[in-house]
């Protein structure tokens, strides 16, 4: 069920600190913490869980990661607790293998709490970034927030990003000197994706993806806005409603260009290409319907646009840092900082309130100019630092 790669030469000697990730924004987000530990020389090493494929490959080759692990997940349905098993079983045998000296898990997805359960069956020192995000809500996120409380059950280390989730990891009582308020690496991957992609399109080493490229002509006139959708509560009818509310603002204001990375799940898809498939044909470019985009893409697009609509977790953080005012398309967000600091608001998913919303922040555009210039709550981009200040104190000594 697992696959070795060649260790990594500074890892072979010592035992490694082990990066246990398999989603793309675990990827995104651990990505500074590993260039973080190498840049110290620190023995540390990658598994990846398998549990986004497609999505994974273009992210290493960004962030200049070769796994040298990985799990090969043979999923016989979608089912939760299936996964969960496939996980566990795979990722202990890695874990035996490698014989960390520590897990880091990231946030809050499935391979999260299989990664933490994992290494504590084996009695290996947990650290858990991004620790202590709360809607105290179990069924949204669903299995999200269940996940994040569970897997703080079990770390020794809880990075959290915002003193508002290290005062909800103090409320439940865990070890005193446990948590560790350090900001969001989202933050850190944002800052040094963006100045990377800007050297490669400088440089011609890369070039915007097809869908961007034709969506460029529209925007010497029209304003951007990027929009995503994913999560499981919003299935079914709440995408429905998200894609009506973007025909409708497209009918209202021709001077507004929709970019919608598409995400994969049928259970989001087909509803986005039934509501908007004609629509998109018909405006030639000004509505544009993709497939998910590369990371360094959706960092180019936020750049670019007005505003976002989303409903994940990670552009909020993006969003924030990148000076992209946010309207979240949930009815909660576990992320409250963003609101607090004013870079966004919580819109939720009928149709008319977020046409209201997106209408009334158009007008004028006073109100915009004040998002985009709220203080970002989640970081400086030296949260990997802060994280491997702790680690080597207290792993190496
Ligand atoms: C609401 C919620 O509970 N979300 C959790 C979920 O992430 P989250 O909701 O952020 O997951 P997403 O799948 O939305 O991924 C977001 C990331 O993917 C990137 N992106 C998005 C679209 C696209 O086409 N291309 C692309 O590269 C974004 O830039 C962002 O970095 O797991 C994360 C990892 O543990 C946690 O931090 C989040 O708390």
């Amino acid at each position: 069920m697992t696959t070795s790669f060649t260790a990594a030469p500074d890892t072979a000697s010592r035992n490694p600190i082990l990066i246990s990730v398999g989603t793309r924004p675990e990827i995104i987000k651990m990505a500074p913490v590993y260039a973080e530990l190498r840049r110290r020389g620190m023995p540390v090493a990658w598994v990846h869980t398998g549990q986004h494929r497609e999505m994974a490959e273009s992210l290493y080759s960004f962030f200049d990661i070769a796994p040298e692990h990985e799990v090969m997940l043979e999923r016989r349905n979608g089912s939760l607790a299936h996964l969960n098993a496939l996980l566990l079983e795979g990722l202990s045998d890695v874990f035996e293998k490698v014989r960390p000296s520590a897990v880091l898990v990231h946030g809050d997805t499935t391979s999260t709490l299989g990664s933490a359960q994992a290494a504590f069956y084996l009695d290996i020192p947990i650290g858990h970034v991004e620790a202590g995000l709360r809607t105290f809500n179990a069924r949204e996120p669903f299995p999200e927030e269940k996940n994040r409380e569970l897997t703080a059950r079990l770390a020794r280390w809880h990075f959290a990003p915002t003193p508002g989730a290290a005062a909800n990891l103090n409320g439940e009582g865990l070890a005193a000197g446990g948590v560790h308020m350090v900001g969001n690496t989202a933050v850190d991957a944002a800052l040094a994706g963006t100045s990377r992609l800007a050297e490669l399109l400088g440089s011609g080493r890369l070039a915007l993806p097809g869908p961007l490229q034709r969506l460029q002509p529209h925007l010497a006139r029209c304003r951007l806005i990027t929009v995503t959708a994913h999560r499981r509560e919003n299935w079914g009818p709440g995408i429905r409603n998200i894609a009506r509310a973007v025909a409708r603002l497209l009918a209202a204001h021709d001077d507004l260009a929709v970019v919608w990375p598409v995400h994969g799940n049928p259970a989001v898809s087909d509803v986005v290409h039934a509501e908007l498939g004609a629509l998109a044909d018909r405006l030639e470019g000004r509505l544009c319907l993709c497939p998910p985009l590369d990371y360094p893409a959706l960092l180019w697009c936020l750049q670019h646009s007005l505003l976002a609509l989303t409903d994940s977790g990670g552009i909020q953080e993006e969003g924030a840092a990148l000076s992209c005012p946010v309207l979240v398309l949930r009815s909660t967000t576990e992320r409250p900082e963003l609101i607090e600091a004013g870079a966004g608001l919580i819109v939720g998913t009928d149709a008319d309130h977020v046409l209201a919303t997106v209408t009334q922040l158009l007008k004028g555009g006073a109100e915009l100019k004040r998002m985009r210039r709220a203080v970002n709550p989640f970081g400086d981009g030296h949260t990997a630092r802060r994280i491997a200040d702790v680690l080597a104190r207290e792993i190496e000594a």
